[in-house]
């Protein structure tokens, strides 16, 4: 569901079978990638498929985001132009510094204004897949207005940290901590990296709620079949909705008691508990659950 942001599916951008399906896989938003998942050879074919791709093909109902290549390679600022001309939703900056942020919001606010779009259309979401970028993370996203976005890239991160990536992701703690609290604090969303074995749906629930719980708000995804897992952590229960329901009803009853504070189960409720409860029961409204 556009606006979500719940996954993010990625696919390589110089796969024409994987792309022209890209709108109905259910995923919230889409990841076209310019970068790793293309070899050097067919970096200018890519881009042209993806710049044709997004010219031609339906994205109605997904939010259709361009990887491009590092700021620091020949390929970016080819990637930026063209793919900017055709105003996908968003930009993905892999390798994120507060530098390569302004240099394409830059590029983006003169295509914006020689292709005449409203200006600062064009989000940027940035990759945060390095020591310096978790640690400057809040100052990445406040680098420039477009940035509504952070994804945390585990395997870059791992392997800049010289550390090994694990299933149960212990050496990712910090970086997800400290990623989602940046986020929160600037208001924009914290989607967590990929769990790259595509076959274990157990072990990728698992570790969509242990990112979950340390507050990202989304994961990215690398198959099809990772979608609706990750949709079902990032839905709210039956069991939650109806304990949200109680929350309210309540909440009403304690208002009319002038009570603003009061008991349900034992456990107290107060304000956050009941704006808890507010914010389960609008997700599970938007998402067709009442
Ligand atoms: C993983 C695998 C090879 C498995 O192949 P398999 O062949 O086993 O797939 P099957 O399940 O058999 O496919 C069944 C059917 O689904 C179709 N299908 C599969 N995947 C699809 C898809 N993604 N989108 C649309 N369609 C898809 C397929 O075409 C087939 O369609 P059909 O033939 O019609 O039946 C494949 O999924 C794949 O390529 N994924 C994308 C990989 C990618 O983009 N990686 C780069 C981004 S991550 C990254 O960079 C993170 C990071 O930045 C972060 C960090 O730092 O941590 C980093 O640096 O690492
Ligand atoms: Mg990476």
């Amino acid at each position: 569901m556009k606006n979500l942001r719940r996954t993010m599916l990625f696919m390589p951008g110089n796969n024409p079978s994987m792309i022209q399906n890209a709108d109905i896989l259910g995923a919230d938003s889409i990841i076209l990638d310019l970068e790793d998942a293309v070899s050097l050879t067919e970096k200018d074919s890519a881009r042209i498929l993806v710049r044709e791709a997004i010219k031609n093909l339906n994205f109605e109902n997904v939010e259709l985001i361009v990887r491009i290549n590092p700021i620091d390679t020949i390929f970016a600022e080819k990637d930026i132009i063209s793919i900017g001309k055709v105003k996908p939703d968003t930009i993905l900056v892999p390798k994120a510094t507060e530098e390569d942020i302004a240099k394409v919001s830059n590029m983006l606010d003169e295509i914006e204004d020689e292709m005449k779009f409203n200006k600062g259309e064009i989000k940027l979401i940035a990759l945060i897949e390095s020591a310096y970028g978790v640690e400057n993370v809040y100052n990445i996203i406040k680098a420039s207005e477009r940035v509504n976005g952070v994804l945390l890239g585990g395997e870059d991160l791992a392997a800049d940290m010289g550390i090994k990536r694990t299933k149960e992701g212990n050496e990712v703690f910090y970086a997800r901590n400290k990623v989602a609290t940046a986020c929160k604090a600037l208001r924009v969303s914290s989607i967590d990296t990929p769990f790259t074995d595509t076959n274990d749906c157990i072990g990728l629930k698992e570790d969509t709620r242990k990112a979950k719980s340390l507050g990202m708000t989304g994961k990215a995804a690398i198959n099809p079949r990772q979608v609706d897992d990750i949709h079902e952590v990032y839905s709210p229960s039956e069991g939650e909705i109806n304990h949200a329901k109680r929350v309210m009803e309540a909440k009403e009853k304690a208002d009319s008691e002038g009570l603003g504070v009061f008991s349900l189960d034992g456990k107290m409720v107060d304000a956050p508990i009941i704006n808890r409860a507010k914010a389960t029961l609008e997700l599970a409204d938007i998402l067709g659950l009442l």
